[in-house]
C-alpha cells in the first residue's frame, strides 16, 4: 500500500498542567491515505478540533508522532514546516477568517503571498479559483460585503489556491442554512472526485459526516469505532445511529 498522506501514532495532547490539567487526545494511531475523505466526528469536547489542529501542524503534540507522507514532522526544521503546511494543506473553517479590510482576491491569494508569489503570478492564480468556484465577478468586493455561502466559497477559493493536496475542513457548513451547505459540501466533495483531493472533515452534521467515504468516531479524546462506506441521507436512519456518535444531544448540534 502506497505511504499515507498523514499517519499518526500514540497521539497525545494535553492542556494545562496540575490541577488544569486537561487529557485531550489519550494516544491515538491511524493513518489517512491520498484520495480519502475522512470525517472526524464526536460530541463537543472530545477531542476533534485538537485532533485536527494535530493533523494538519497548526499544533503540537505533547507525546506521540505525525508524519506528513512518511516523515515524522518533529524532526522537521520549524521552517520546513511552516512551508509544508502552505503547500500541502488547505484550510476551511466554521468563521471563514476573511480579512475584513481586504478585496476577496487579497485574502484568497495570501497563501500565495505568504509563499513569496509575486502580485501578478498570484492575481492570475486567484481569479482562476475564483473562477472554479463562480465567484470571480466578487474579486473586488471588501470580503465583508458577501453573503454567507459567498464567503466560504472565497475560503474554499484561498484553500484550493496552493493546489493543496489535502483539505481541512473544520465544521465547513456550520454558519450556513441547509441549502446553502448542500451547496458548499458538493464544492468540497466534487474538488474530492474530481482532483483527488484528500478531505479531512470534522463535523457535527451527519448527513456531511455520511458523505465521507470513512468515520472516526471520537469519545473523550480517543477514537473509539470507525466506520467505512458514504452514507445516503436515506439510510440514515437505519444505519447512522446518532447516539452511537454521541451526537443524541440537541446541545452539541447546536
Ligand atoms: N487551549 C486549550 N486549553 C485547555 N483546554 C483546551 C484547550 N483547547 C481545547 N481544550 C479542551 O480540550 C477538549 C477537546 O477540545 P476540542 O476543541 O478538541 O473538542 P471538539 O470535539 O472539537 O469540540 P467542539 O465540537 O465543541 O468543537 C475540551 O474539553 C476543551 O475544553
Amino acid at each position: 500500500m502506497s505511504t499515507p498522506v498523514l499517519e499518526t501514532e500514540n497521539l497525545v495532547k494535553v492542556y494545562g498542567r496540575g490541577a488544569a490539567r486537561f487529557d485531550a487526545l489519550k494516544g491515538l494511531t491511524f493513518e489517512i491515505h491520498d484520495g480519502e475523505s475522512v470525517a472526524i466526528v464526536g460530541k463537543s469536547g472530545s477531542g476533534k478540533s485538537t485532533l485536527m489542529h494535530l493533523l494538519a501542524l497548526l499544533d503540537e503534540p505533547t507525546a506521540g508522532v505525525v508524519a506528513l507522507e512518511g516523515s515524522p514532522v518533529s524532526q522537521l526544521d520549524p521552517k520546513k514546516v511552516s512551508r509544508l503546511r502552505n503547500e500541502t494543506f488547505g484550510f476551511v473553517f466554521q468563521q471563514f477568517f476573511l480579512n475584513a479590510n481586504q478585496s476577496v482576491l487579497d485574502n484568497v491569494t495570501l497563501p500565495l503571498k505568504i509563499g513569496g508569489w509575486g502580485r501578478s503570478q498570484r492575481n492570475e492564480r486567484g481569479m482562476e479559483v475564483l473562477e472554479q468556484l463562480e465567484i470571480a465577478d466578487k474579486a473586488k468586493n471588501r470580503a465583508t460585503d458577501l453573503s454567507g455561502g459567498q464567503k466560504q466559497r472565497v475560503c474554499i477559493a484561498r484553500a484550493l489556491v496552493n493546489r493543496p493536496s489535502v483539505i481541512f475542513a473544520d465544521e465547513p457548513t456550520g454558519n450556513l442554512d441547509s441549502a446553502t451547505s448542500e451547496v458548499v459540501e458538493d464544492i468540497l466533495f466534487g474538488l474530492h472526485r474530481d482532483q483527488g483531493i484528500t478531505l479531512v472533515v470534522v463535523t457535527h452534521d451527519e448527513e456531511l459526516a455520511g458523505r465521507c467515504e470513512r468515520r472516526l468516531h471520537m469519545q473523550d479524546g480517543l477514537i473509539v469505532a470507525e466506520e467505512h462506506g458514504v452514507i445516503t441521507p436515506g439510510q440514515l436512519d437505519t444505519t447512522f445511529d446518532p447516539a452511537q456518535l454521541g451526537l443524541e444531544d440537541e446541545e452539541d448540534r447546536a
